[in-house]
Order: C-alpha cells, then sequence, then structure tokens
C-alpha cells in the first residue's frame, strides 16, 4: 500500500553550498521515496516563493506534514499534490515554501513508484506514454547571474538534434564543452566555470557566439549527426527599465533592436533554440519574435511562463513563444509541471524540462522527461550534479533503473 505513514524533512547541500531542502516519503508497506529542491540565481519575478530552508522546512512541519500522513497515499500524486496546496492555503506557496513542497512532491512520486517496483518515469508516464527521448541542451559558455565578468548572455547550449541515441547525445554535448576548452586555449582565453559547469571566459558575447559555432561544427564532423546551437539570454536579467532596455555592457538594445539582434543570430548560426529573449513582462515583444523566425527555431519562454499555466495560457492567446521550460520548483509540484506541459503540448508548444543553476544529486527530471516525452531536457553537460541527470537518462534508455 502506498498510503504516506512518515515524512521527514532535513537540510542538505546543494551544488553552490547552499542548504536545500530533502524530503524522504515512507509508506505502509515499506515504499521509499527521497527528494531535493534545487534553487534558481536567475528566478523569475512569477516564481512560486522559495523560503529560506530551515523557515521551508519548519512551516511544511507544522502545516502540511500532518494532512499527509495517515491521509493520503503516495502513489496518488494528485491527492499529494493537493494536500500540499491546501496545507499552504496561498496561490504560490508562501506559507510552507515551493521548496518544502517540491521536494515533499517528487519523494512522494518516487516513494509511490518504489511500492509499484516501476521506475519513477513509468509510474509518472504511465504504460502508454511515448516512446521518444528528450534531446538533451547542454550549456558549454555562460555568465549572466551564473557567472561574473563572463557573458551576457546566460547560456549557449549545444543541441545535439541529429544525435542517434540519448547517450550519444550526451558524449556529444561532453565533446562540445571539452572542445571549447581548446579553442578557449588556443585564443589564450582563461575561463573559469560557470554554476553550472558551463566555461566562463571573459570574452564578448560574439566571440562566444564563433567560439561555441566552431566547436559545435568540429564535433558535428567528428561524430557525423547534426549539432545544433542554442541559447538562454535569459532577457529579464538585461532589462531596466530605468535604462530603457537591455543592457549589455555599455551597450543598451531597445525592445526592437532586441528583436532584430536575436532574430539575425538565429539565422546567421541556425540556432535551433532560444529561451528568455526578451524580458519576463513583454509578451507582446516574445509574439512578435516568434512571428519573424517561429519556424525556424524554438523561442522558449522560462521566466515568462514560469511554468504556471495561467502565464502559459496568456502567451498561447498572443502567439508569445513556441515552447516552455519546465521546472517543477518555479510552481512547486509534479502535478503542476504534469498540467504545463499539457496545456503546452495541446496547444503545439514544446516541452523542455529544465535543471536550476543550483542543483543536487536528485534525479527526477530525468524521469520527468521521459515521461511527459518532452522535446528537450536542459541539463547542463558536464559536473557532477548534471551529469547525475544525464547518466539516469542514459540509464533509463538502458533499461536499467
Ligand atoms: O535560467 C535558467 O534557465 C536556469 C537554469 O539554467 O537558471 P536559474 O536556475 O538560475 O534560473
Ligand atoms: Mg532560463
Amino acid at each position: 500500500m502506498t498510503l504516506i505513514t512518515d515524512v521527514r524533512l532535513r537540510r542538505v547541500l546543494d551544488s553552490r553550498g547552499n542548504p536545500t531542502v530533502e524530503a524522504d516519503v515512507l509508506t505502509e508497506s515499506g515504499g521509499f521515496g527521497r527528494a531535493a529542491a534545487p534553487s534558481g540565481a536567475s528566478t523569475g519575478e512569477y516564481e512560486a516563493i522559495e523560503l529560506p530552508p530551515s523557515e521551508a522546512i519548519a512551516a511544511a512541519r507544522r502545516h502540511a506534514i500532518p494532512r499527509l500522513v495517515d491521509e493520503v497515499y503516495a502513489g496518488n500524486q494528485r491527492e499529494v499534490d493537493g494536500a500540499l496546496r491546501a496545507a499552504d492555503g496561498t496561490d504560490n506557496f508562501s506559507e510552507i515554501g515551493a521548496n518544502s513542497a517540491v521536494a515533499i512532491s517528487m519523494a512522494a512520486g518516487k516513494a509511490g513508484a518504489d511500492v509499484l517496483g516501476a521506475p519513477l518515469y513509468q509510474h509518472l508516464g504511465g504504460a502508454f506514454r511515448g516512446e521518444n527521448f528528450p534531446t538533451p541542451l547542454g550549456n558549454v559558455v555562460g555568465g549572466g547571474e551564473h557567472a561574473k565578468e563572463a557573458t551576457h548572455i546566460q547560456e549557449f547550449l549545444s543541441a545535439p538534434v541529429g544525435a542517434p541515441s540519448v547517450s550519444e547525445a550526451v558524449f556529444a554535448n561532453a565533446a562540445v564543452h571539452d572542445r571549447i576548452s581548446e579553442i578557449l586555449d588556443d585564443r589564450d582565453v582563461p575561463a573559469a566555470k560557470g554554476d553550472e559547469g558551463a566555461w566562463a571566459p571573459p570574452i564578448s558575447d560574439a566571440e562566444a557566439f564563433e567560439v561555441v559555432d566552431e566547436a559545435v561544427s568540429d564535433v558535428e564532423d567528428d561524430l557525423g549527426f547534426e549539432i545544433g546551437f542554442g541559447l538562454d539570454i535569459a532577457a529579464a536579467e538585461l532589462y531596466d527599465e530605468e535604462e530603457g532596455g537591455y543592457v549589455f555592457g555599455d551597450e543598451v538594445k531597445s525592445t526592437d533592436e532586441m528583436v532584430d539582434y536575436v532574430a539575425e543570430m538565429v539565422h546567421e548560426y541556425d540556432l535551433v533554440y532560444v529561451e528568455d529573449p526578451l524580458d519576463e513582462n513583454d509578451y507582446e515583444g516574445f509574439a512578435e519574435l516568434t512571428e519573424r523566425v517561429g519556424e525556424q527555431t524554438l523561442i522558449c519562454g522560462d521566466d515568462l511562463f514560469v511554468t504556471n499555466v495561467e502565464r502559459l495560457q496568456d502567451g498561447i492567446d498572443v502567439g508569445a513563444a513556441n515552447s516552455i521550460l519546465i521546472k517543477p520548483n518555479q510552481i512547486g509540484t509534479l502535478s503542476d509541471a504534469f498540467d504545463a506541459v499539457e496545456l503546452a503540448v495541446r496547444n503545439g508548444y514544446d516541452a523542455v524540462i529544465s535543471h536550476r543553476s543550483g542543483e543536487t544529486e536528485d534525479t527526477t527530471i530525468a524521469h520527468l522527461a521521459v515521461a511527459t516525452d518532452a522535446a528537450f531536457i536542459k541539463t547542463g553537460a558536464v559536473q557532477g550534479e548534471r551529469t547525475a541527470k544525464l547518466n539516469e537518462l542514459i540509464r533509463i534508455a538502458d533499461d536499467a533503473v
């Protein structure tokens, strides 16, 4: 039976060395699930609220655990997530913290799968889920909020869209990451790494475009399948109302200039993916850019949609973007994340399941991506907390979880 008999919460370390919430869920027949909340640095204004972990844990112990233990079945994800929402009582988890909520929600999913003896992706996706595997988007060069003194654009992504298998795709991204270090070395550019393991060189965005393009082409030639190039501009972090636009060092781009710039980059570098090209409040700008280049590339809303069905519906209504980033901790529960994927897919938007810049060894998003038949998963290229998810994807494809 999957009746929840205990929920334990603790503070553990995340990849930035900050505390985060880990949850264990235990069930009547010995089922066990453990999950930890990730944490963003370039967070969207409309995300669910992350509380300091000790506060989130104390509030969840007070309000949520009594509604779950001996009351709710871990195998019934909607009931678990409904109890979390009821315990919180707000629409943004500001009472118990989205970090407590998402850790419990994911741990309950794992406990439910454990009792069934099924892998998590199968428990969440069901017997008739699709058979596709997501293409991993690998962050290979980055800056923004993830690395100071590096590029203004937050993430330059390798996208091995032609890879014959998920394993070959994962290794292709690692090879692009490696090739970039050689190219930077040849140019005498020293490079530290950003929060997600991407190179964080002190170069201009224009030079980063050149470097990543060269690395992607070299690895494409070596491996013999298509590797695309993508971006997360994280433009909300660049936008400054007082400056009247997007601040790239000494240069400020107006919204029109930004739309032109991104459209130009899409054409010049054949970009297959562009996340958050404009500010999180600019549905109109998103719609205009989608109109211009949406046939050639994915325009993905991260801070724009924050995994929220209402914000996504607003976007669908005006034609803003053609893809949505899904981060369970932006909205607080697995059920809400699934609802966002479902609404997206019904309206022809591709779902991209994503990590956060602050992560743990938790692999739930790898299962979520397979369960939802998502087109892409964005979870870095190298570095332990990223490879945890990538290696889990390889295991899922190998039927070895
Ligand atoms: O903007 C993003 O897409 C994410 C993950 O790459 O960053 P953060 O978790 O800092 O919001
Ligand atoms: Mg983003």
